[in-house]
């Protein structure tokens, strides 16, 4: 008989616990540009209703990892992903995958506001009405304004939603954006630099939103700014030079990282 020690009990244990809080797993991720190889072999977990930040210096992979997470990376000519991600149970890169639908369960937020040119309503239907999500004009309505509750834009535009989403302030357009992604009911939604084109005023907006999203969907966020970082997520992970160097809680990755990079990272000596 197999008599395990008390402590390789707890430590499988723990292990099982820490994988069913994973939403996302990415094993050996390796991306490929043609000939060039933007990621080496990265390991990295995504923890349900947690957000989860991807800093490093510029050209480090953190957009090219963030990709990998919805596929985002099949639409790049010459890209290449190797290795395996999972969401829950699911390889998201089975041949027998729908992309559409893994980019309804994973969605996507881009650094600069991209509302279509329509109304703000249908800038919200759109997603619900492809996917079948509303079968008569109430339903719709009532995600259209969920969603828009839920980006903390309701109160800002109920009034105008026949009016063009285009028309709204650059913070709005993005809380728009975050609420065009919700409208589908994501499980994951992908950040990638949502601030960078805001004010301190529209930045500290989608902040606070992303902070309460948290409790109905898991977010990754990329984002170059440490302030950011140390204030929206809960784990962080360093990338350098394509390589994933640490991930960590996040108060411990600013306080006492495990990695020198980290370390010089945050202190501004590189970057
Ligand atoms: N479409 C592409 N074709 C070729 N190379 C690319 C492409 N996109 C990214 N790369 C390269 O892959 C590497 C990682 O880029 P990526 O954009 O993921 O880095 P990043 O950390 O997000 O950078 P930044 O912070 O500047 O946005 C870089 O060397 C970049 O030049």
């Amino acid at each position: 008989m197999n008599i395990m020690s008390e402590a390789a009990v707890e430590k499988a244990l723990d292990k099982k616990m820490s994988t069913v809080n994973f939403k996302m797993v990415g094993k050996d991720v390796s991306v490929y540009y043609g000939e060039k190889r933007a990621l080496f072999d990265v390991n990295l977990n995504v923890r349900k209703n947690t957000v989860t930040a991807l800093i490093g210096p510029s050209g480090c992979g953190k957009s090219t990892f963030l990709r990998t997470l919805n596929r985002m990376n099949d639409t790049i000519e010459g890209c290449r992903v190797v290795g395996k991600i999972t969401l829950d149970t699911d390889d998201i890169y089975d041949p027998t995958v729908d992309v559409v639908e893994l980019r309804a369960r994973v969605g996507m937020v881009f650094q600069k506001p991209n509302p279509f040119p329509k109304s703000i309503y249908e800038n919200i239907a759109y997603g619900p009405r492809i996917h079948g999500l509303a079968r008569h004009k109430a339903d719709m309505d009532e995600i259209v304004e969920n969603s828009l509750q839920k980006a903390g834009l309701w109160n800002e535009v109920k009034d105008r939603l026949q009016e063009p989403g285009t028309g709204l302030s650059g913070g709005q357009q993005q809380r728009l954006c975050i609420a065009r992604a919700v409208a589908v009911s994501p499980e994951v939604i992908l950040m990638d630099e949502p601030c960078s084109a805001l004010d301190p005023i529209a930045t500290a907006k989608v902040e606070e939103l992303i902070h309460e999203l948290r409790s109905n969907f898991t977010i990754v966020i990329v984002t170059h700014s440490m302030q950011q970082a140390a204030r929206v997520s809960q784990r962080t992970a360093m990338f350098h030079l394509g390589n994933l160097v640490e991930e960590n809680e996040t108060d411990k990755m600013f306080t006492n990282p495990d990695d020198q990079r980290t370390q010089d990272y945050i202190m501004g000596r590189f970057g």
